[in-house]
């Protein structure tokens, strides 16, 4: 008998089918970390803003200065913060470092080049433009100081903030709604883990997530909480209750819905999935990922699938990662999902002792490697797909 399963990445297709990007947003600076810019930001200010001296020293004209050692009269002292000081010709102003540069000074003479006197003996030569920085000379008003799609970290945010941005379009940040189902995690007979776990990969991706189970296995009452998830969020990730169970409630509140699909993909774990979209009051479109409820298969799924969806909903390019094996591996018939570790290489070794569902094994994991089928031995150095598991369990700082 063929096996009916689809494969991953014709499931990925299904899921990521009419996705469209969300409409940017526009937030104060001061919320703008990590964001990614959804236009180009042109700059309203020059940086510098104006010509100012880059030492503490004396500003002149070069021509005053050509032979030296030569003596100036000092007519004036300008600090940063301070209105520009007219330089007559034959003279010297004390000036501070930032302190704007007289338009008839073309040179900012170092304290340490003169004898810091009034009248100030200057005794070495520079040319013009020595020790000035010039307005516009790093970013000019009118030129684009960053562009789309870059992501805001410190260095951005003072760049922007330079070149007089108080507010900035950003990517909207998808909001993820995890509804957890069964009558197990309901009752507390099992722990939810898959609430937790989805939550944070959802933030990790970058979307604003909130879990809203877990369901129970009841028709009425999933269907109240699942429609609240789709009202509050832009995607819905359901887990469990879609195999073959009598008490599979995911599959059986949506299976006769035609924006639905359920069914095999040929992966390991995560055998059953499952699709669709609905309709909240507001008109939206809000797509829904069924995944399966053994935490390790919701996990693997989530970020095969979720992972690109929030990236189309947020309007930023996802690309597979890949990495080459540091050992030999052998193929299944479906794709396998192995628990691995990043070597300093940055190549990717399987953990030893994977048997399928170990959460165990999972917290010790850097990475699932995803080894397409082939049924064959895959060499060493072979580049793969990984998903990586942030953050990797024995780096970066506490908090
Ligand atoms: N006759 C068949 N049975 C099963 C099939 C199949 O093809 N035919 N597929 C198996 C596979 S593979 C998987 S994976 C599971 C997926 O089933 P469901 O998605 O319906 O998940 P549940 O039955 O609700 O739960 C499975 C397992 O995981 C535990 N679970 C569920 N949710 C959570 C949670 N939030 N936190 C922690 N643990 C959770 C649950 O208690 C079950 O033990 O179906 C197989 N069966
Ligand atoms: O493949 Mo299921 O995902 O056995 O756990």
């Amino acid at each position: 008998m063929t096996d009916p399963a689809c494969s991953v990445d014709e499931h990925r297709a299904r899921v990521l089918e009419g996705v469209r990007a969300l409409d940017a947003e526009v937030v104060p600076l001061a919320d703008a970390l990590g964001r990614r810019l959804a236009a180009d930001v042109v700059a309203d200010l020059s940086v510098p803003p104006f010509d100012h001296a880059a030492m503490d020293g004396f500003a002149v004209r070069a021509a005053d200065v050509a032979a030296v050692p030569v003596s100036l009269p000092v007519t004036g002292a300008v600090a940063a913060g301070d209105e520009v000081t007219p330089l007559a010709p034959g003279t010297a102003i004390r000036i501070m470092t930032g302190a704007p540069v007289p338009p008839e000074a073309d040179l900012v003479v170092p304290f340490e080049w003169t004898s810091g006197t009034d009248p100030v003996e200057v005794r070495e030569r520079a040319d013009a433009g020595r020790h000035i920085r010039f307005e516009g000379e790093d970013v000019r008003a009118g030129d684009v100081a960053l562009a789309a799609g870059v992501r805001l970290g410190p260095a951005q945010l003072g760049l922007l903030t330079s070149v007089g941005a108080s507010t900035v379009p950003v990517r909207s940040r998808p909001r993820l709604a995890v509804l957890s189902t069964g009558a197990e995690l309901v009752k507390g007979h099992v722990p939810d883990s898959n609430s937790p776990t989805l939550v944070a990969a959802g933030r990790d991706a970058g979307a604003d997530s909130a879990a809203f189970g877990p369901a129970p296995d009841d028709l009425a009452g999933f269907r109240t909480l699942l429609a609240a998830a789709a009202e509050a969020a832009d995607v819905v990730v359901t887990t469990g209750g879609i195999s073959a169970g009598d008490h599979d409630v995911v599959k059986a509140a949506l299976r006769d819905d035609p924006a639905f699909w359920f069914g095999p993909v040929a992966m390991k774990p995560g055998r059953p999935q499952g699709c669709g979209v609905l309709v909240a009051s507001d008109g939206r479109r809000v797509p829904v990922v069924t995944l399966p409820g053994t935490p390790i298969a919701a996990y693997a799924a989530f970020l095969l699938y979720v992972v690109p969806l929030l990236h189309a909903l947020a309007g930023t390019p996802w690309q597979p990662v890949t990495a080459p094996l540091a050992t030999a591996v052998k193929a299944g018939d479906r794709t396998v999902l192995l628990p691995a570790v990043v070597e300093a290489s940055g190549a990717v070794r399987p953990l030893p002792g994977h048997a399928g569902h170990s959460q165990r094994l999972l917290a010790a994991a850097d990475a699932l490697l995803v080894v397409p089928p082939s049924g064959r031995l895959v060499p060493e150095g072979t580049s793969l797909e990984v998903l990586a598991l942030h953050p990797r369990p024995q780096e970066g700082l506490d908090g």
